[in-house]
């Protein structure tokens, strides 16, 4: 049963909860806390919300050298002042209570993205909006788990966050105008260029992306070039800012194999989006890029 809402969501979004606290869920609500926005960060332990918290100051470090270059006092003052715009917690239920927009960015499976919006939709109050950053998951499937079609969309970010200008702003047929327009309007007061899509696989960068990813994998699983060399031939002979082994490794293998695996179980005989044995391997090994300290490239670890 679709309960509606009662107030108009059309009042601007005041207060956020973010669920989830990994790559994209701290860059998000740097962002949010940044442009005033009441923000409450949300993941399943103390140590990973105290990780995000070091991440989003240390983001905030890049930020303010730029904005504030000979000044260490307005440096100070300014992270300060966002990160009192932000808490961080890890119980979602008690975030939700106060939201007016509810962002999810957890892990890029359709279960558990539909058991945590399933128990959220019972404890948010009746204005409040839900959005999912999901990379690849039909924004339909995982709004099926509540009662607010009206009041669910796509938000999705790119990463890193507080860098990348687009979000793209995600409908379903049941998104109310009203719904639409204030993930518009979100999107806008955090600061980014905005551009609608339907709710089609990949939306429109992913749906272009996710295939050329892949096939930089596969020209590499059948020897025909390295991953070095490959991506140096993207930056250099295609203008990319990273070449896509260097990217894969910057978006996490682990969220990379989520969004093709599911994507090839909803569409089995599309070639775009079959497996990759490389791929499997190096989550199997637990090399997920960056984050973890080596994917297809090794990093220091922190
Ligand atoms: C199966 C396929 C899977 C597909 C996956 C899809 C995933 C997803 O759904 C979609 C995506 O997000 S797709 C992914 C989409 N993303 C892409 O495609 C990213 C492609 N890569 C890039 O655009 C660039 O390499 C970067 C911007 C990442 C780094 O730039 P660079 O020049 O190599 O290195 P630099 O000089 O260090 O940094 C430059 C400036 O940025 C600043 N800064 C950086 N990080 C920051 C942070 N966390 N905080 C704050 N600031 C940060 C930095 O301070 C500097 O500022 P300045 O004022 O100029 O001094
Ligand atoms: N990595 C990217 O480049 C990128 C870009 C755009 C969108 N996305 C999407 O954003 C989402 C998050 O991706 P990410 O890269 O930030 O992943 P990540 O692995 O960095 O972070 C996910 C976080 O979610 C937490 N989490 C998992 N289940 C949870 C739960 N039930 N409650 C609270 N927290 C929970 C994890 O502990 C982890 O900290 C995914 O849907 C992904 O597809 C990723």
């Amino acid at each position: 049963m679709i309960v509606r809402a009662m107030s108009s969501s059309t009042q601007p979004i005041k207060t956020v909860a973010i669920i989830g606290s990994g790559l994209m869920g701290s860059g998000i609500a740097q962002v949010a806390a940044a442009s005033g926005h009441k923000v409450t960060v949300v993941d399943q332990s103390q140590e990973i919300v105290d990780k995000a918290s070091a991440s989003i100051q240390k983001s905030l470090g890049r930020v303010v050298k730029k904005k504030f270059p000979d000044d260490s006092k307005a440096q100070q003052t300014y992270i300060a002042d966002v990160m009192s715009h932000l808490s961080l917690q890890t119980d979602a239920v008690d975030a939700v209570k106060s939201a007016d927009l509810v962002i999810e960015a957890i892990v890029e499976n359709l279960d558990v993205k539909k058991s945590l919006f399933s128990s959220l939709d019972k404890a948010a109050p009746p204005h409040t909006i839900f959005a999912s950053n999901t990379s690849s998951i039909p924004i339909k499937d995982i709004a099926s788990s509540t009662t607010r079609l009206d009041r669910f969309g796509g938000l999705h970010f790119f990463n890193p966050v507080p860098v990348m200008k687009l979000v793209e702003v995600i409908r379903i047929p049941e998104t109310s105008d009203e719904t639409y327009s204030a993930l518009e309007a979100f999107g806008k007061a955090v600061g980014k260029t905005t551009v609608q899509c339907k709710d089609t696989p990949g939306f429109i960068v992913n749906r272009l992306l996710v295939p050329y990813m892949m096939e930089a994998v596969r020209l590499v699983e059948r020897g025909e070039a390295t991953p070095r060399d490959v991506d140096i031939a993207m930056k250099l002979g295609a203008g990319y800012p990273m070449g896509p082994f260097e990217l894969s490794d910057y978006v996490g293998l682990d969220t990379m194999k989520f969004i093709i695996d599911g994507w090839m179980e909803r569409e089995p005989n599309n070639p775009l989006f079959s497996k990759s044995e490389l791929l499997n391997k190096l989550v199997a090994e637990g090399k997920l890029g960056v984050k973890s300290g080596e994917g297809f490239y090794p990093y220091n670890k922190k």
